[in-house]
């Protein structure tokens, strides 16, 4: 569970910009969230302190047992490699890297021995229906299949978190809504807590619970609630009373995900009525 208290974050300099500005909010595990906002909001710099990039200025960010904004650098790079995955939108794998030495790499810090590496990361792409381009570079592989690539190498570690900062942002129509699927399918089966930044209507619509971030400052969007749709495999508490139902915003569902896990739904979303709450 994250619980950030009056967080806030400027950035120093000639012109000092405050990008967070008292920003108080729980996130209970397993909940599927999207933040929005205009371009300069804050989003970006939220998800640095929800993934133990960066720390706030004032205020405070703990993830589970771990204060974060007090944490020092070693103690966040192991939080990082142990409990948070993150997706970018420009895929961020490495050129000269094949898929499966991609995924690895996020083994290397967690001293996995390598036979065990080689036999999680392959089973990580065949989650992601890459197991078959194992091999390629990033150059030999189209951007939604760079993506699937980025999102077996932020869950190879089996982390409690899953940011994404703009996973659909570079994909068009069809892989955009792979994409979409993939990660509802993840959440779905290993019971993460995904927070995502979108510009996407439709990422922001699947989400069970949608936030806005203008001028550092967050609202809750209203109540993301849909009818029928099911809760994540090891879902877990909510203590913030915030939980509700996944509706991914997926109308063109990758057989091949569909069966890996039984349990995701995939069900077009309908518009819902939101009304914005300042939280903080
Ligand atoms: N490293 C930095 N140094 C100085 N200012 C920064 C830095 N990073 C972000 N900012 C400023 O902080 C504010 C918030 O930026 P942030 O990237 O979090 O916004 P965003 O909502 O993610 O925007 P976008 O949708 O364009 O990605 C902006 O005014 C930005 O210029």
């Amino acid at each position: 569970m994250y619980t950030l208290t009056d967080v806030t974050k400027t950035y120093a300099g000639k012109h000092p910009v405050t990008a967070l500005d008292r920003v108080t909010i729980t996130i209970p595990d397993g909940q599927m969230v999207a933040i929005e906002g205009p371009t300069g909001g804050g989003k970006s710099t939220m998800l640095q302190m929800l993934g133990a990039l960066d720390v706030p200025t004032s205020g405070t960010v703990t993830l589970d047992d771990v204060e974060l904004s007090d944490a020092g650098e070693r103690r966040l790079q192991e939080v990082r490699a142990e409990r948070v995955g993150i997706v970018f939108q420009n895929f961020n794998l490495i050129a000269t890297l094949s898929a499966l030495e991609n995924v690895q790499t996020a083994l290397v810090p967690l001293g996995v021995g390598a036979e065990e590496r080689l036999e999680r990361s392959r089973a990580a792409l065949d989650q992601v229906a890459m197991g078959d381009r194992a091999d390629h570079l990033p150059s030999e592989l189209s951007g939604g299949q760079q993506q699937r690539v980025a999102i077996a190498r932020a869950l190879v570690k089996r982390p409690r978190v899953l940011l994404a900062d703009e996973p659909t942002g570079n994909l068009d129509g069809p892989m955009r809504d792979e994409i979409l699927a993939l990660l509802h399918s993840s959440w779905h089966a290993m019971g993460l807590t995904v927070i995502m930044v979108t510009h996407d209507s439709r990422v922001a619509a699947s989400a069970q619970r949608r936030l806005r971030i203008a001028h550092g400052r967050l609202s809750e969007i209203g109540d993301g609630r849909r009818a029928g749709a099911d809760e994540p495999d090891g879902a877990r508490g909510d203590p913030g009373g915030a939980r509700r139902s996944p509706a991914p915003a997926q109308d063109h569902p990758d057989d091949a995900l569909e069966d890996a896990t039984p349990g995701a739904s995939h069900q077009p979303t309908a518009p819902g009525t939101y009304e914005e709450r300042p939280l903080g």
